[in-house]
């Protein structure tokens, strides 16, 4: 791995990051084909955090947070700090001195393969941020690592300049090349689900709705009376 800092890399229009930051994580990521999603791992460090921001993607040594320090300088406002570990680490690199800094130069939220602390404070600044552990073990700053570099979380590639959809339900990351797209069918998606959701409020089954019910048979799902399932029970 080289230590390098790539400065100024190519990223998806902010408005469109922040656009799909409203649509949200699920919506998104099926929009997309059910791809992006980093997981159920991938927690809010406080519940009713959201954002959509453009990655600046950090690679630490575990439990050394050098890197957050020199990658804070590339980020711009728009952006969302991604922070990978270079071997699975639950250390709690970041806290809400970084989200300070972060928050004064216009960065919407962090997403952390590592660990997060100082998580009261992050509530209280209304800093998203989300991590697979909260953690208060401290960090060292002595490790070169890497930024704006492609990294790897939760089984996701992202590369710098990539959109990053947070909220409760996680963490959905979209290739640059593919916001467009993702645009598109989530908007499409959204309104397919105001039209179901005003049919279920009436009343109305998915089965009927989603022509279910007439391939039952096709699934071997088969209706059988409580008293003949109980006769048929050994
Ligand atoms: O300083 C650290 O190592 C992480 C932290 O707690 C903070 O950013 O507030
Ligand atoms: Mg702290």
């Amino acid at each position: 791995m080289r230590t390098v800092v790539v400065t100024d890399p190519p990223r998806a229009d902010v408005g469109d990051a922040e656009t799909l930051g409203t649509f949200g994580a699920a919506t998104v990521h099926e929009a997309l084909g059910r791809v992006g999603y980093l997981g159920p791992e991938f927690r809010p460090a406080w519940p009713g955090a959201r954002m959509g921001g453009t990655a600046v993607t950090v690679l630490c040594w575990p439990g050394d947070n050098l890197m957050i320090h020199v990658a804070i300088e590339q980020c711009r406002p728009g952006d969302v700090l991604v922070v990978a570990t270079n071997s699975p680490s639950t250390d709690g690199l970041f806290g809400e001195l970084f989200a300070t800094a972060l928050a004064h130069r216009g960065v919407r939220g962090v997403v952390l393969g590592c660990g997060v602390r100082d998580v009261a404070e992050l509530r209280e600044m209304g800093f998203p941020a989300w991590s697979r552990v909260v953690s208060a073990q401290g960090s060292v700053k002595a490790t070169a690592g890497a930024v704006n570099v492609p990294v790897v979380l939760g089984g996701q590639v992202v590369h710098p300049g990539d959109v990053v959809v947070g909220d409760d339900d996680g963490v959905t990351v979209v290739p640059r090349a593919d916001v467009p797209r993702a645009l598109t069918a989530s908007r499409a998606r959204l309104d397919k689900e105001a039209v179901n959701r005003a049919a279920f409020q009436r009343g109305e089954l998915g089965l009927d709705r989603y022509g279910l019910r007439d391939r039952l048979p096709e699934f071997g799902i088969e209706y059988v009376k409580y008293e003949e399932y109980v006769e048929g029970t050994p």
